[in-house]
Order: C-alpha cells, then sequence, then structure tokens
C-alpha cells in the first residue's frame, strides 16, 4: 500500500460545520473559531458562504465574519458560492478562494439550490470567469457523489461527468462528496479510481461526512486510490439543511490521529485541534463527536 507522505486537511467547521445550527451562532464566535484554527497551522479554511439567506440563514453574517478575521499568511480562506451575486459578495469580502457547488444528483441539485445540473453549470460559468480575472483560486464541488437522500446511490458516470464539467470551468481542485456519508470503502475506492482517471489526483478532495461511521475507512480507501486533500471539521460538526438525517463532517481530530498513526504529515498539532474543538462544542451547546477529541480531553482531565 503506498500512501502519500503529507495530506493537505480543510477545514470546514465555520461553514459546513455550522451551516446547520439552529440557533444562530455569534459572529463573534465564527471569528474566534476561524482565528483559533488557521492559528494551528491550517492552509485552507472553509470560513463562510454567500448563498440566500433565506435558504441558510447562519450563514448571513459572510461579509462581518470575513472583514473580522485576522488573516494569516499561509492560510487560503474559502467561502461558497452559488452565482453571481455571491460571487460579488466573495470577492467584496476579500475571499481567497471561490467554491462553486453543484451534485452528481438531479434531485439534490433542485433541493439545495434550486436548479437543475446543467443549470448549475451555466450558472457557475460566469461565476468561474470572473474568479479566473480576479486572480482567485476555484473549487468545486460534487455534492452526493456516493448516494442521495432523494435518489439513491449515484452512479459513477454521473459523478465524473460532473468532475469534467467542474474542471472545463477552470477548478484548481475538485471536491468528491459523501453529502450523507452512506458510502463504503469500496466504492470509494471505485469513485475516486474513475474521477482520477479524468482530474489530476493531486487536484481531487475527499469530504466525507460520517454518518454511519465510515468516514475514516473511506478516507483510507481514498488515500490508497492516490488523494491526498481532505475536508474535516473539528468536533465532527456539520450537516446539509438539506440532506436530513445526515450527520456532520468527519471530525479534523479523529483524521489527524489516524494520519499521524499512518506516518503522514499535515502540519497541524493535533492537540491544539482537540482544545478548538472542546471550546466550540462548549460555545454551541453540543457534545463533541470526535472520538479521539473526547479520548484526549479525558486524558487531560486525568
Ligand atoms: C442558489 C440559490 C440562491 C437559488 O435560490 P432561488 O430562490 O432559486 O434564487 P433567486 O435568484 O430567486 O433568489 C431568491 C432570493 O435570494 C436572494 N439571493 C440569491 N442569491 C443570493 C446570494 N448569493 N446571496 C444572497 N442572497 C441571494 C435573491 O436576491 C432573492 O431575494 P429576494 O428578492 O427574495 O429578497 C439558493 O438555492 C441558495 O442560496 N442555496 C444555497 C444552499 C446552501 O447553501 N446549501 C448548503 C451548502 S452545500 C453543502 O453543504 C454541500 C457541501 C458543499 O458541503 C458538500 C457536501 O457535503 O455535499
Amino acid at each position: 500500500m503506498s500512501l502519500p507522505s503529507q495530506v493537505k486537511i480543510v477545514e470546514v467547521s465555520p461553514r459546513d460545520g455550522l451551516q446547520n445550527e439552529k440557533q444562530f451562532v455569534d459572529t463573534a464566535i465564527k471569528i474566534e473559531l476561524i482565528d483559533r484554527l488557521s492559528a494551528t497551522g491550517f492552509q485552507n479554511v472553509e470560513a463562510v458562504s454567500f448563498v440566500s439567506p433565506k435558504w441558510v440563514p447562519q450563514m448571513a453574517d459572510g461579509t462581518q465574519v470575513m472583514a473580522g478575521i485576522k488573516r494569516r499568511p499561509g492560510t487560503i480562506y474559502s467561502a461558497l458560492v452559488p452565482n453571481m451575486r455571491g460571487f460579488e459578495g466573495a470577492i467584496a469580502a476579500k475571499v481567497d478562494e471561490v467554491v462553486i457547488f453543484g451534485a452528481a444528483s438531479e434531485a439534490f441539485s433542485q433541493k439545495n439550490i434550486n436548479c437543475s445540473i446543467a443549470e448549475s453549470i451555466a450558472r457557475f460559468e460566469p461565476v468561474a470567469q470572473a474568479a479566473r480575472d480576479a486572480g482567485l483560486r476555484l473549487r468545486g464541488s460534487i455534492s452526493c457523489a456516493l448516494a442521495c437522500p432523494y435518489q439513491g446511490e449515484t452512479p459513477v458516470a454521473a459523478v465524473v461527468d460532473v468532475a469534467r464539467r467542474m474542471l472545463a470551468l477552470g477548478c484548481d481542485e475538485i471536491d468528491v462528496a459523501d453529502t450523507i456519508g452512506t458510502g463504503t470503502a469500496l466504492r470509494v475506492g471505485q469513485v475516486m479510481r474513475a474521477v482520477t482517471e479524468v482530474v489530476d489526483p493531486a487536484r481531487v478532495s475527499g469530504h466525507f461526512h460520517d454518518t454511519y461511521g465510515q468516514a475514516l475507512a473511506n478516507i483510507l480507501a481514498a488515500l490508497e486510490a492516490g488523494i491526498s486533500i481532505f475536508h474535516s471539521s473539528v468536533a465532527g460538526l456539520g450537516g446539509c439543511p438539506y440532506a436530513k438525517g445526515a450527520t456532520g463532517n468527519v471530525a479534523t481530530e479523529d483524521v489527524l490521529y489516524m494520519l499521524r498513526g499512518l506516518d503522514i504529515d499535515t502540519g497541524i498539532d493535533l492537540d491544539a485541534v482537540a482544545d478548538i474543538g472542546h471550546w466550540i462544542s462548549d460555545q454551541i451547546g453540543r457534545k463533541s463527536s470526535s472520538r479521539a477529541g473526547t479520548a484526549l480531553a479525558a486524558r487531560k482531565a486525568a
């Protein structure tokens, strides 16, 4: 088994982790979360989204969040953008990376962004062009790459098709996302191998939710398929408002613990991240769903 010696972790808790919280999380807490994360050395923090506040009210303060953070040189601060209106918000807020987000399932595309897959790609075209003109990084996220809450298992060919279209838009990085966390290692390997036939593996990332407890196994399968970028969220925060029942992203603490055991470098200090996981869980009144984070806290308390 040949695994990479280094992995990039994209920390998504400020956006994917918080977007589904029912209670509005104070802007000051979001800012502190991002600052604490960037201070531990994350190269990429998915900070905000510029989407309709009617659709996702929790993300309504993206402008204020971006204005309040302390930028750490070397950290890429990303924002999800569904259309030109969102792009204008993102550029005014001086984000470093714009994330267009589509789906490999027609039903999810309709529920999440209110348009078909083909319409979403057409909507992303001017965003991609504007991002390139502004010299910003562009990332494309493919939801429901393993399965869809409305349509069931997603055909691999549908994922590859969206990956090709995202590549044609000029995406620097393409996320293969298991939105509802039903994927298992065998299929993750198949999907990743198929996507990396059309996209350079160095530009493909794995975004796994942990609903069925499969995320770490899925990351291992993706590593074996040549993937070296993964998304995760401190304390396993997260969930998508348009994927009912799906739990959070895989916990960053658990991913770091596994990668350390595999002798894979991330440049990120696990203990510092575990402290952040406990701090944010306290702030929003949740129990951390990170097994490693909970174990580390218990050891520290003892
Ligand atoms: C795409 C739309 C806007 C279409 O929504 P729509 O209703 O079809 O669009 P619209 O153009 O008719 O606009 C409706 C209203 O929203 C406003 N509006 C329109 N655009 C914006 C904008 N950018 N920022 C702020 N406001 C906006 C617009 O001005 C209008 O306001 P009104 O006239 O009614 O007062 C909507 O469906 C939307 O915002 N969806 C976002 C849903 C979302 O954020 N989902 C979660 C993120 S995806 C995810 O979590 C998955 C991922 C990435 O993590 C990977 C994975 O795990 O799968």
